[in-house]
């Protein structure tokens, strides 16, 4: 590697006009940097990480790119994760909004900037390939000393764009390496592969915003034209051209010899002007059709090999009809908007692969709702549930991931499948995941980021496949600023959240003591009335224990009900009794820490602290009750 002092000598000689053997996009990246943003290469400057509350208004912005370009995103990630190579998502401002790396090497990848959160817009970094791209809307290497600051002059970066569906460079895709080969040639399979993952992310984003459109893609080759084509066009029913990915773009602007940055300009322009076809003829160029004959001229007289995709509403037959709320996921609420704006998102996740995580106050019913969310798929495979809480911290390893025979001294011999692996095919739901000990957070995630699972002691991964839905009633945020909780994983987790409204502020309380009631009645094996004033009293109650101190006063006032009719003094205590009483000890024992829970703010570990027991003992109280 080049010293500092050489890299700073060399950057003054092309400042002064000397003539340079680097590459021209590298040499224009380092005019721009010393003309324009006035960059000074004697002063190196760390890499620079976004502040938390900045860097989730990039991320927000970026949602739907993120989860679009993930699966695009990871793919690549398994091909190259053995070369110690990063992932990094930036969007059009240079900040690095999703990122796959090995987190064993964490400490020296936030270090280099090449981490969640850090910037790389070239005025602020100097010469770096997601700055040069951002710049040039062009692919770029920019290898070790190519690099402006000396602090950077040691990775290796390769960027290439991303556009949106209107001819705007919306993101920019980078692959890098800490320590590299010194030659930048080394680099082209690199530069191949992040141009071809920016493609396909083009396309996806295509797909999925022009749904009512054709999609006619196009390439000069058949081969994989209908899996990977260069380019793709979407056009309206009128044969308007509505949107485009970038090699769509630079297949019509080659046929009218158009230049850059017209773009946007197309959108709205015939088809018929660029290729010799219209909107009539694109059924004739459907997957099915003989290949010979999918093939179009350009205005040029090019020839294209073409496949069409129709509307989606043309393949029902009928519009898109607004998605309905599965019956299990109705029965959540009965009448409350916030419930029902939860059962609304929930039922458009149901089915995806997209983690969910779900936050509310203990007992606010977030199993219940991964449960049904879960059920709602007609063929969603196991249900796998972890309290993270529960288990001793000692224990959690081998629950989670299994161990291999003969793995550690009192192992079972034949080894034991872990959770994890138990949910493959299905759904694994991590309640409270904010308990989770940060070590296994880093292996939690790579089994997120390389959907394999090594058992403890075990030489092999398993490869495993499930959804994963999580849940906390700490507010994960928090956790993750005072260090408690990997960040990387909380962005990895709650690619959508659901926030369960406490009972107290539910505004069908009615509803649902009656539903509850009927269950009761169902495990009670007769029927439940409820008196008015009994419904009184619950009404009163502000349930700091939630859904779950609800369930469990029914079942208590059924199990004191002498003639199936509750009055309230059948109910708990802590209900029936005036406010201002002393409590006489007539109650079920224990029931007095929900009252204790709602002391502590709904938090379990701070409950656990208090009693002086260890969290996994609060939760089997809490459960014991709760199963009456
Ligand atoms: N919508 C609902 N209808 C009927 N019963 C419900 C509903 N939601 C939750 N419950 C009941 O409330 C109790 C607590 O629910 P659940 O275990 O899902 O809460 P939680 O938020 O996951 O609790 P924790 O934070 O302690 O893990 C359970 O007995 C469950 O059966």
């Amino acid at each position: 590697m080049v010293s500092a002092k050489s890299h700073v000598q060399e950057l003054e000689r092309v400042g002064r006009g000397d003539p340079s053997g680097r590459d021209t996009p590298v040499l224009q990246s380092w005019l721009r940097c010393l003309n324009d943003y006035r960059l000074d290469p004697t002063q190196a400057q760390e890499a620079y990480i976004l502040p938390e509350t900045e860097l989730k208004e990039h991320r927000d912005e970026a949602e739907e790119l993120i989860r679009i370009g993930r699966s695009a995103v990871e793919g690549l990630f398994r091909h190259v994760q053995d070369q110690a190579y990063v992932l990094l998502l930036s969007d059009a401002r240079g900040v690095t909004v999703d990122f796959m790396g090995d987190p064993t090497f964490d400490n020296q990848l936030r270090r280099a900037g090449l981490y969640l959160g850090s910037e790389w817009s070239e005025h602020r970094a100097g010469t770096c390939a997601v700055g040069a791209c951002i710049v040039s809307g062009e692919p770029v290497i920019i290898h070790q000393d190519d690099h402006f600051d000396t602090s950077h002059i040691g990775l290796t970066c390769t960027a290439a764009p991303i556009y949106d569906t209107l001819g705007d460079l919306t993101a920019v895709l980078d692959i890098s390496q800490l320590r590299s080969p010194t030659a930048k040639a080394s680099q082209q399979l690199a530069m191949h592969l992040v141009a071809t993952t920016a493609r396909r992310i083009e396309l996806s984003n295509l797909m999925a915003r022009t749904r009512n459109d054709w999609i006619l893609r196009l390439s000069r080759s058949p081969d994989f034209l209908d899996v990977d084509p260069e380019a793709a066009i979407s056009i309206d029913a009128s044969g308007r051209i509505s949107g485009m990915t970038h090699g769509g773009f630079r297949a019509l602007a080659r046929t009218l010899d158009l230049g850059d940055g017209v773009m946007r300009s197309l959108v709205g322009e015939r088809i018929s002007r660029f290729l010799d076809i219209d909107v009539d003829d694109l059924p004739k160029l459907m997957r099915g059709q003989p290949d010979g004959e999918r093939v179009l001229r350009t205005r040029s007289s090019a020839a294209l090999f073409a496949s069409a995709i129709a509307p989606v509403e043309r393949l029902r037959g009928t519009p898109v009809p607004a998605p309905r709320v599965p019956r299990v996921l109705r029965e959540l609420s009965f009448g409350d908007p916030a419930m029902e704006a939860v059962q609304l998102r929930a039922s458009k996740l149901v089915g995806r692969d997209i983690p969910i995580c779900i936050q509310g106050e203990t007992g606010a019913g977030k199993e219940y709702l991964a449960r049904a969310i879960h059920d709602s798929h007609p063929d969603a495979g196991r249900f796998v549930a972890v309290n993270c809480a529960a288990i001793p911290e000692s224990l959690i390893e081998s629950e989670l991931f299994g161990y291999a025979p003969g793995a550690f001294t009192g192992a079972a011999p034949r080894g034991k499948q872990g959770l994890i692996e138990a949910a493959d095919g299905g759904t694994l739901f991590l309640d409270e995941i904010g308990d989770m000990p940060l070590g296994l957070q880093a292996r939690l995630l790579r089994v997120l980021a390389e959907g394999e699972v090594t058992p403890v002691g075990a030489h092999r991964p398993r490869p495993v496949r499930f959804r994963l839905i999580s849940a906390s009633h700490h507010r994960l945020e928090a956790l993750v600023e005072s260090g408690r909780f990997r960040q990387d994983l909380y962005f990895r987790l709650n690619a959508a959240t659901l926030s369960l409204p406490p009972l107290r502020e539910r505004r069908d309380l009615d509803g649902l003591i009656d539903h509850m009631l009927r269950r009761v009645a169902q495990e009670h094996g007769a029927p439940l009335r409820l008196s008015a004033a009994a419904r009184r009293s619950l009404k009163a109650h502000p349930w700091p224990g939630n859904l779950r101190e609800l369930a469990n006063a029914l079942r208590v006032a059924a199990a004191f009900s002498d003639d199936g009719e509750i009055g309230p003094d059948d109910l708990p205590e802590q209900l029936s009794r005036p406010k201002a009483e002393t409590p006489p000890m007539r109650n079920r024992p224990g029931l007095e820490i929900f009252d204790q829970l709602a002391a502590c703010g709904g938090n379990v570990s701070e409950l656990a602290r208090r009693l002086g027991v260890d969290r996994s003992t609060v939760h089997r109280r809490l459960r014991r009750l709760s199963a009456g």
